[in-house]
């Protein structure tokens, strides 16, 4: 069953807590063939998620799932790695966060999608339990879209979840 969230602990929108990051592919992040490492781009995911979600619950959050990642297109030693992430939906302590990912070349200016990620979060109290969060209040026609289609996929993670 899916959890709403609580009103009592009032709203916020999608962008007070959005997040955009910047790196470099280094050699050190790259493979033989100078393509960023899929492990390495999966732990920048998971940073910027995890901002988002502090950001909009104030609390430390742990991630309890990732959705599917599909690597569309290699991003290259040199380049730019820019993740933007916005959370779409929130339960009542959990939250869902989306992490677009882009490959950027410096030289011609090229940014393109690459990666896209929905990740869940739950928010901790001092003691490690789960603790209620904020509701979210999209603001955008896309906000909105991202806000009914996370109830979707949140229904086919609990039914995973359960084995069902
Ligand atoms: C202001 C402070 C700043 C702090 C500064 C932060 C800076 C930001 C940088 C940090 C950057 C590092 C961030 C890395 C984050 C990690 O990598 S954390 C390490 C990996 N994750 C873990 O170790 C988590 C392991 N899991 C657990 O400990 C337990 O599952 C939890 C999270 C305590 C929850 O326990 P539980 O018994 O499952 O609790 P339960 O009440 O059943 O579920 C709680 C909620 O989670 C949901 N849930 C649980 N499992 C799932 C699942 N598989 N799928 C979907 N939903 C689920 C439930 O549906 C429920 O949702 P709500 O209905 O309340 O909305």
């Amino acid at each position: 069953m899916i959890n709403a969230c609580d009103p009592n602990m009032g709203f916020k929108p999608p962008s007070a807590s959005k997040v955009e990051m910047t790196e470099m592919v280094l050699p050190n992040d790259a493979n033989g063939l100078g393509n960023l490492l899929g492990g390495r781009l999966m732990h920048w995911i998971d940073i910027a998620g995890a901002i988002v979600a502090s950001r909009h619950s104030g609390h430390t959050v742990v991630t309890v799932a990732v959705d599917s990642l599909d690597f569309k297109e290699p991003i290259k030693v040199g380049e730019l790695v820019i993740l933007r992430g916005k959370i779409t939906w929130s339960g009542r302590t959990s939250m869902e966060v989306a992490v677009d990912v882009y490959g950027e070349n410096l030289t011609t200016g090229q940014r393109r999608l690459t990666n896209e990620a929905y990740l869940t979060f739950v928010a901790l109290d001092d003691d490690g339990h789960p603790t209620p969060v904020p509701c979210v209040s999209p603001e955008t026609p896309d906000e909105h879209k991202a806000f009914q289609d996370a109830i979707i996929r949140r229904e086919q993670r609990l039914k995973r979840r359960s084995g069902e």
